[in-house]
């Protein structure tokens, strides 16, 4: 079952393409890496498929209603910053706004969905602790917990682990997974290409706001597109748990 569906996507921004003509449906079940350098397009893609950019294209999740948007899609933006001093049980809460009515307060049903979001990050000891008190990798698990408690059947992240310890790391990705298992749809911008690999379903590559490849992450990541699209060289073994890729150095410009 299509969880997103992009058609021609494009987008201008003060007059320079930055999003080119992106075709991608997404189905429920599968974590999708966005993967590419610094500027290739991944965070304007996930805005322009949640609306919060002008596009041409189609994209059927900008086309909802923007309440229907919120039960729909979660977005966890890249930027992390937490301004108000709330408990992180509250912080997480707002994650429910979308399922709430006006006025309405948070029921039993929100309260066990924060208590998910919270023991999935391992946030539980954490709740009454004010969220502008916790570390940068404390409170990115925070945010990442906020957009799970939503509890949509699509989650846009962006690089929702940079900054998060390996144990954290592995560990979010694992209940993308898990999202993914349940019968959700997870997209993810990632630039630890290890990590992508390992745990992605599949992996989307842009470069200069094109997709130059999608599939099956060990036919998208090749030592030939790690030069061609990140200039980079990689040592690559294929072990019994699966692929391991560490980028080793830069290359000269051709
Ligand atoms: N408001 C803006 N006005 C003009 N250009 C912009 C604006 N926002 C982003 N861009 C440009 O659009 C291109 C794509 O940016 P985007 O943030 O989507 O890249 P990204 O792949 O997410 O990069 P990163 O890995 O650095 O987060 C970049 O060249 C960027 O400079």
């Amino acid at each position: 079952m299509t969880a997103l569906a992009l058609r021609n996507l494009s987008v201008t921004l003060r007059g320079r393409p930055v999003l080119r003509d992106v075709s991608l449906s997404v189905a429920r079940g599968e974590v999708v890496g966005l993967i590419g350098p610094n500027g290739a397009g991944k965070t304007t893609l996930m805005r322009a498929a949640l609306g919060l950019l002008p596009f041409t294209g189609e994209s059927d999740l900008a086309a909802r209603p923007a309440a229907e948007r919120a039960r729909t899609a979660a977005w966890l933006p890249q930027s992390r910053e937490i301004a108000w001093p709330m408990s992180v049980e509250r912080l997480v809460t707002l994650g429910r706004l979308p399922h709430l009515g006006a006025g309405q307060g948070a029921g039993p049903e929100d309260r066990a969905a924060v208590d998910r979001a919270l023991d999935r990050l391992g946030l539980a000891a954490f709740r009454e602790r004010a969220a502008t008190r916790l570390s940068g990798g404390e409170q990115a698990r925070a945010l990442i917990a906020r957009a799970l408690a939503q509890e949509t059947p699509l989650l846009l992240a962006d690089e929702p682990i940079a900054g998060l310890d390996p144990a954290h790391q592995i560990g979010a990705m694992q209940t993308f997974a898990a999202l993914a298992g349940e019968g959700r749809a997870v997209v993810v911008s990632l630039h630890d290409l290890g990590l992508a690999v390992r745990h992605c379903t599949r992996l989307v590559l842009l470069d200069a706001g094109r997709v130059v490849a999608d599939g099956p992450p060990g036919e998208v990541l090749t030592p030939a597109r790690l030069a061609e699209v990140f200039r980079i060289r990689a040592f690559h073994a294929e072990t019994e748990q699966g692929a391991v890729w560490q980028a080793l150095d830069v290359l000269e410009e051709a």
